[in-house]
C-alpha cells in the first residue's frame, strides 16, 4: 500500500527531537527567515526581493488569508487521491515547481539539487532558461521524473529555437513561456546591493551551452564579452502575440503561456494555440502594484473555459493555499520561493522536506476539508470575509448578525 503524505506527520511525532532541535523547520512560512540566516545578503535579496515597494508580494498573501475554508464533516477520510492529469500526464499533486533562475546563488550544486528533491517527492520540476546548469545536465539529474522548461525568447530566434529542440531532445514534456518580463521588474534589494546573479555568471549556462549563441561571439571572448552577449541576446522586449504562432508551428509541445492576468489575454492566447495557461505576477517582483494573483485568477477561468489547463503561482506557500486556489479554479499550482529557501538551508533534502512539509499539508487539508480527491475541490467550499450566507448556510449566517 502507498503511504499517505500525511504519515510523515506521524513519523515525525513518533521519531520525536530526541531532545535535539530539528534541523529543518516545518512551518512552510518560517523556511524564509531560517534562509536568510544563512544567505549571504545579495542572494537573499535576489530571491525574496519584490518590485518596488512590494504591494504586489503583500496583495499576493493578502489575497489567500482572505479566503477562509468552511470545512465539510464525516464525509469519510481514509484516503485522499491528490493525483491530476495535466496535458496527458498524471501527476502526483496539483503542485509543480516554478522556474526560478540562478540557483546556484543560494547553493553550490543549484537547479541539480533542487531537480533531485523535486524528484525524491514526485514533483515536476520546471526549469528556467536562465538556470545556472545546461538542460541537458538537469533532464540527466531528474531520473526520468517529469520535467518542463521555461522559455525566455531571446532576441534571436535562431537561440530561441535552438534551445526550444534541446529542451525536446532531454525529455521536457511541456514548454511554459513567460511574457511577463520584457524587462527586469524595478526591485530596490538588487539595486542597493547593486547585484544581479547574470551578471556574475550564474543563470546563463543554457546560453554559454548553446551553439547558436556560441556562434555569436569571438572563440576567444572572455568572461565580460560572454556576459555582454548574453545582455543583447537574453530578452526580447519587442516580441508579441503575432510572434506565437511561430513557436506553436515549431514544437509539438504543450505550450503554457505564464505571467497572464486579463482574461484578453487569456482568450487571445488561447485562440493563437496555447494549451494552458499560469496566471501569475511573477511573485510580485515585475509590476509593482500589479493585482494579486489569486485575484486575477477566476476571470481568467471564466475567460479560457474548463476545457483549458490553469495553473496560479505567486503567493501559493501551504497546503490550505493550494486548496484555495484550486476552489477558485485552479487546476495546479507551481510552488516558488519556498523551494529555493530550502535548497537554501539543505540541497537537495532541504527541496524535498518542503515539499514533503507542503503535500502533507495538502493532504491534511484534503482530509479536514472532507474531500476524498483533488477533483472535489469546488468553490463552496470558499468563504469570503464575513459572516457565511447563502444558499445552504442562509439561516446561519442571519443569525450570526
Ligand atoms: C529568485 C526568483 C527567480 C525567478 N526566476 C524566474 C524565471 O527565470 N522564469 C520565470 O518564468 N519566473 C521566474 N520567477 C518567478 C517564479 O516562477 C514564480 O512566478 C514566483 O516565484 C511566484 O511567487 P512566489 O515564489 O512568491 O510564490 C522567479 C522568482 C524568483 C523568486
Ligand atoms: C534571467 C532570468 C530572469 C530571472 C527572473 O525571472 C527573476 O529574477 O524574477
Amino acid at each position: 500500500m502507498t503511504r499517505a503524505h500525511a504519515d510523515m506527520v506521524r513519523d515525525i511525532y513518533l521519531a520525536g527531537t530526541g531532545g535535539r532541535k530539528p534541523r529543518m523547520p516545518t512551518g512552510l512560512t518560517s523556511m524564509e527567515e531560517h534562509a536568510r540566516a544563512v544567505l549571504p545578503a545579495n542572494a537573499y535579496g535576489y530571491v525574496a526581493g519584490n518590485a518596488g515597494v512590494g504591494a504586489t508580494g503583500r496583495a499576493n498573501r493578502q489575497a489567500f488569508d482572505q479566503w477562509r475554508l468552511v470545512p465539510r464533516m464525516l464525509r469519510g477520510a481514509t484516503r485522499r487521491d491528490l493525483t491530476v492529469s495535466l496535458f496527458g500526464q498524471r501527476l502526483a499533486a496539483p503542485v509543480l515547481l516554478a522556474p526560478i533562475a540562478a540557483q546556484t546563488v543560494v547553493h553550490p550544486e543549484g537547479e541539480l539539487a533542487a531537480v533531485r528533491g523535486a524528484a525524491d517527492a514526485g514533483v515536476p520540476f520546471v526549469l528556467s532558461t536562465g538556470a545556472s546548469h545546461p538542460l541537458e545536465d538537469v533532464a540527466a539529474a531528474a531520473g526520468g521524473q517529469p520535467r518542463w522548461f521555461q522559455l525566455y525568447w531571446p532576441a534571436h530566434r535562431a537561440v530561441c529555437e535552438s534551445l526550444v529542440r534541446r529542451a525536446e531532445a532531454s525529455g521536457y514534456s511541456a514548454l511554459v513561456l513567460t511574457v511577463d518580463s520584457p524587462s527586469f521588474g524595478y526591485r530596490p534589494a538588487d539595486l542597493d546591493n547593486g547585484y544581479l546573479p547574470f551578471l556574475n555568471g550564474a543563470g546563463i549556462a543554457n546560453f554559454v551551452s548553446d551553439p547558436e549563441f556560441q556562434g555569436g561571439l569571438p572563440s576567444d571572448a572572455g568572461e565580460r564579452e560572454v556576459v555582454e552577449h548574453w545582455a543583447r541576446v537574453f530578452a526580447n522586449p519587442g516580441l508579441t502575440w503575432d510572434d506565437l504562432p511561430w513557436l506553436r508551428s515549431l514544437t509539438g509541445l504543450p505550450i503554457v503561456i505564464k505571467g497572464v492576468l486579463h482574461a484578453d489575454d487569456a482568450r487571445r492566447a488561447v485562440e493563437l494555440g496555447a494549451d494552458g495557461l499560469v496566471v501569475s505576477n511573477h511573485g510580485g517582483r515585475q509590476l509593482d502594484g500589479s493585482v494579486a494573483s489569486l485575484d486575477a485568477l477566476p476571470a481568467v477561468r471564466a475567460a479560457v473555459g474548463d476545457g483549458v489547463p490553469v495553473l496560479l503561482d505567486s503567493g501559493v506557500r501551504t497546503g490550505s493555499d493550494v486548496v484555495k486556489a484550486l476552489a477558485l479554479g485552479a487546476d495546479a499550482v507551481l510552488y516558488g520561493r519556498p523551494y529555493v529557501y530550502g535548497l537554501a538551508l539543505d540541497g537537495q533534502e532541504g527541496v524535498s522536506h518542503v515539499l514533503r512539509c507542503l503535500l502533507a499539508e495538502l493532504d491534511l487539508a484534503l482530509a479536514l476539508t472532507g474531500s476524498g480527491a483533488v477533483s472535489e475541490i469546488t468553490a463552496d467550499l470558499l468563504a469570503p470575509p464575513g459572516p457565511l450566507a447563502g444558499p445552504g448556510n442562509a439561516e446561519g449566517g442571519d443569525s450570526c448578525r
